[in-house]
């Protein structure tokens, strides 16, 4: 398998390529070339099956195949190390709420959000390529709180990368910061950019768009544009169906989204022949994907700070792959609309293109009161604690599910202590910390503050190294 740009103009690359280049060359995001098929006696076959052991079966078209030089039995050993860091046995449990729904709850990682789940692996196949080749990378990346500190435990201390994470400042709880800024290790340097996610995510992209800088630092990705963070939450997808009934049953998934990363991931799950029945989009008042799925309009807002600040996102980077699929793989398109995008910040999708992105997806925007409502009703109703993020998903689910009879699972994307004061002002329960991160309060913290200015990222980088 090999994977191709977006927007069509970089050359094709293997899995240990993609995986360490990032952005493509023309600005693009790779993706497969084609999805790999799973039939449904091998969909069954997971039936009672370890995560790693899905995981491995699911991941392996994407990672061994004629382009890569990565062993399966190589990979199964990365994969398993990748999920002995979870606290529960089962990596990514669910939670029932009522008869037919369900919470995935993702965040029994280190870090306490699905990011771990990605990056804990994407860490251990850095490090084997990067051993392997005797290299060492750069890595760059923006995050509006969970990614940073995933990204930052998966590479803290290891000599093949050296790290420099973006948050915007103010911008993210308490709890993230510190997650990221007590890391002391050598190898991370947390900036905090004054501007918003879509700020930091931009300066990323455009330090990837410098074609001499990206390769005077050797520049690699962390963030959802790199493409084994999208292979890797494709796997939940098929534990939690299969552990639902499926293939012999439909399973629907609603999604808090930002970045448009996790519900591609359950996109490419049913390309790959797992039955979902619907996938809903749930986002906060930062709402471009529900209102360019619902009326073709991608017009860029203000970020709006919310209590799900993860989500405050307005740019949302994945949706480009999604145009791909959409515009049958025509990058010419994906390159007319995403120069739309940069030069007048809106695009339009309509027609045909709009039909088929309708037909896959259904969309809502969740208000504050909504969310907040949420998190106390389910406290009631189930004495289950979730975090702001997980509500909007929650709230979304019970508006837009289309047929009681159809498990609809709600992806539960953070650990309640993530985002104490919104919890604890809703159902009068502060959520503690897991005992490793009990002290998180007392450590030290390092963190420098930058301009948003590119030339400012540069040089901070270049100093450094
Ligand atoms: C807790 C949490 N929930 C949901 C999201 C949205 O996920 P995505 O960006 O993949 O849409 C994020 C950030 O991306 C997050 O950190
Ligand atoms: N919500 C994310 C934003 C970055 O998204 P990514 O999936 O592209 O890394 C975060 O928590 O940082």
């Amino acid at each position: 398998m090999k994977y191709i740009s977006t927007r069509g103009e970089a050359p094709a690359l293997g899995f240990e390529d993609v995986l360490l280049t990032g952005l493509a060359r023309d600005g693009g995001l790779y993706i497969p070339s084609e999805w790999p098929q799973l039939s449904r006696d091998e969909i069954k076959s997971f039936r009672g099956m370890s995560y790693q052991d899905v995981a491995f079966r699911v991941m392996k078209p994407f990672v061994c195949n004629a382009h890569s030089s990565i062993s399966e039995d190589d990979f199964e050993a990365i994969v398993a190390k990748a999920y002995s860091t979870f606290r529960h046995k089962a990596v990514v449990p669910l939670a029932q709420l009522d008869s037919n729904e369900w919470m995935l709850e993702l965040f029994h990682g280190p870090t306490l959000a699905f990011k771990d789940v990605a990056l804990q692996l994407l860490g251990h196949l850095f490090d084997h390529v990067l051993t392997k080749q005797g290299r060492k990378v750069t890595i760059v990346g923006a995050t509006s709180g969970d990614t940073g500190s995933a990204a930052i435990e998966c590479v803290r201390d290891r000599a093949c990368a050296e790290i420099f994470m973006l948050h915007p400042y103010g911008r993210v709880s308490d709890v993230q910061r510190k997650q990221m800024t007590t890391v002391l290790s050598p190898n991370v340097h947390n900036l905090a950019v004054d501007g918003n996610f879509d700020d930091c995510q931009a300066m990323v992209k455009a330090l990837f768009n410098d074609l001499s800088f990206r390769d005077e630092i050797t520049l690699s990705a962390v963030n959802s544009i790199n493409w084994a963070r999208v292979m890797a939450q494709i796997v939940y997808y098929f534990t939690s169906a299969v552990a639902l009934g499926a293939p012999d049953r439909e399973v629907s998934y609603s999604v808090p989204t930002g970045n448009f990363g996790d519900i591609y991931a359950g996109y490419v799950a049913q390309q790959m022949g797992l039955p979902i029945k619907q996938l809903v989009v749930a986002t906060n008042r930062n709402d471009i994907l529900t209102r360019v799925l619902t009326t073709g309009d991608y017009s860029v807002g203000t970020v709006s700070p919310t209590i799900s600040p993860s989500m405050d996102i307005q740019v949302s980077s994945n949706f480009e792959r999604l145009l791909f699929n959409l515009y049958n793989k025509q990058g010419d398109d994906v390159r007319r609309l995403m120069n739309n995008l940069s030069q007048s910040k809106s695009f339009t999708i309509d027609g045909p293109e709009l039909a088929k992105a309708q037909q896959i997806f259904d969309a809502l925007q969740v208000s504050e009161e909504d969310t907040e409502a949420t998190i106390g009703q389910v406290y009631r109703e189930s004495g289950q604690v979730i975090d702001p993020h997980t509500a909007v998903g929650v709230q979304a689910a019970r508006r837009k599910n289309a047929d009681a009879a159809t498990p609809m699972v709600t992806l539960s994307t953070a650990h309640p202590a993530k985002f104490p004061e919104a919890v604890e002002k809703v159902t009068g329960r502060h959520p503690d910390l897991p005992a490793h991160m009990a002290d998180l309060f007392e450590r030290e913290e390092r963190c420098d503050r930058l301009t948003h200015d590119l030339d400012a990222l540069k040089s901070y980088i270049r100093e450094n190294i």
